[in-house]
């Protein structure tokens, strides 16, 4: 059976050579959502199951070439920024989204790696802020966003509200498990609501926060609107988590299985 012309998203993000993570999770996850995926590679990463060996940022232009080659041939349709490597990367893609080049942005601001690695920092991420309609940071991200602890669903739900002040305009905190269910806290703009879903007992985790916001923005690229987005992305998510609870790739946290649906 033959398909139409899938829609095309972007991902600005890091390398990972394990591919758990980072722009080999969000390309899975376009794919698997039948979205053509394109890519800005901000940094590679020599990192696998267990942990991040070592982190090379490639210089800004080379990553504003990437967009701009991708923008200027292909109709984008949402863009995830992941990791994003240094001050001058983020200048680089925030004088891109000032202009309005960059339809409906996700912002995933990674700041550490599941192994505790520091992949990004306040400084880099905070100026991009105010150009996504969606951030996703989890409870860590939110605790050092919100310079105050994120453990508990209030708290969670007090951050996606003060991290929205910085301009953004929705803000989902991921990351929090309660009652059995793993949850996750959106503000709206205009209220919090809280998503769902039942906790999947596994060690393989590796990207999963990637693969969510891949996930939101493909199916934004397909024209869902935000809250459809996030339901269909958080189901995604825990589909891949559950398929791979089994899996051993590597001998630490390994990869969720992207095409498990
Ligand atoms: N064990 C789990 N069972 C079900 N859902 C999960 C589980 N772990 C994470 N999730 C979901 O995955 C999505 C990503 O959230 P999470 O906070 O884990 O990302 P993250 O910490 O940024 O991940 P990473 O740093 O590995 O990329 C959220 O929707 C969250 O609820
Ligand atoms: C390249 C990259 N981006 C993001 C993360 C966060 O999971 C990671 N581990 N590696």
């Amino acid at each position: 059976m033959s398909a139409g012309t899938p829609p095309v998203a972007l991902t600005v993000a890091g390398s990972d050579s394990g591919a758990g993570a980072g722009i080999q999770a969000d390309l899975k996850a376009f794919a698997a959502q039948r979205v053509y995926g394109t890519s800005a590679i901000t940094a590679i990463t020599a990192q696998n199951t267990r942990g991040v060996v070592d982190v090379h940022p490639l210089p800004a232009a080379v990553v504003g070439a990437q967009i701009d080659a991708v923008l200027d041939d292909m109709p984008v349709a949402a863009v995830k920024i992941g990791m994003l490597g240094g001050a001058d990367v983020a200048a680089e893609v925030a004088a891109r989204a000032r202009d309005g080049l960059l339809p409906n942005l996700v912002l995933d601001p990674v700041l550490y790696a599941t192994s505790g690695h520091r992949l990004g920092a306040l400084a880099v991420v905070e100026p991009v802020l105010p150009y996504a309609l969606l951030v996703t940071p989890n409870r860590d991200e939110a605790s050092a966003l919100t310079r105050t602890p994120v453990d508990t669903v209030a708290e969670m739900a007090a951050a996606a509200r003060a991290i929205a002040g910085s301009g953004a305009r929705c803000v989902v905190v991921t990351g929090g498990a309660e009652d059995g269910d793993a949850v996750d806290v959106l503000w709206t703009g205009d209220e919090i609501r809280v998503l769902r879903s039942p906790w999947v007992p596994t060690d393989n985790d590796h990207g999963t926060g990637c693969t969510f916001s891949a996930a939101v923005a493909a199916r934004l690229a397909h024209g869902d609107d935000l809250f459809t987005a996030l339901d269909r992305a958080k189901r995604y998510v825990a589909a891949g988590l559950a398929g791979a609870r089994l899996w051993k790739v590597g001998g630490g946290r390994g990869p969720l299985d992207h095409f498990s649906f």
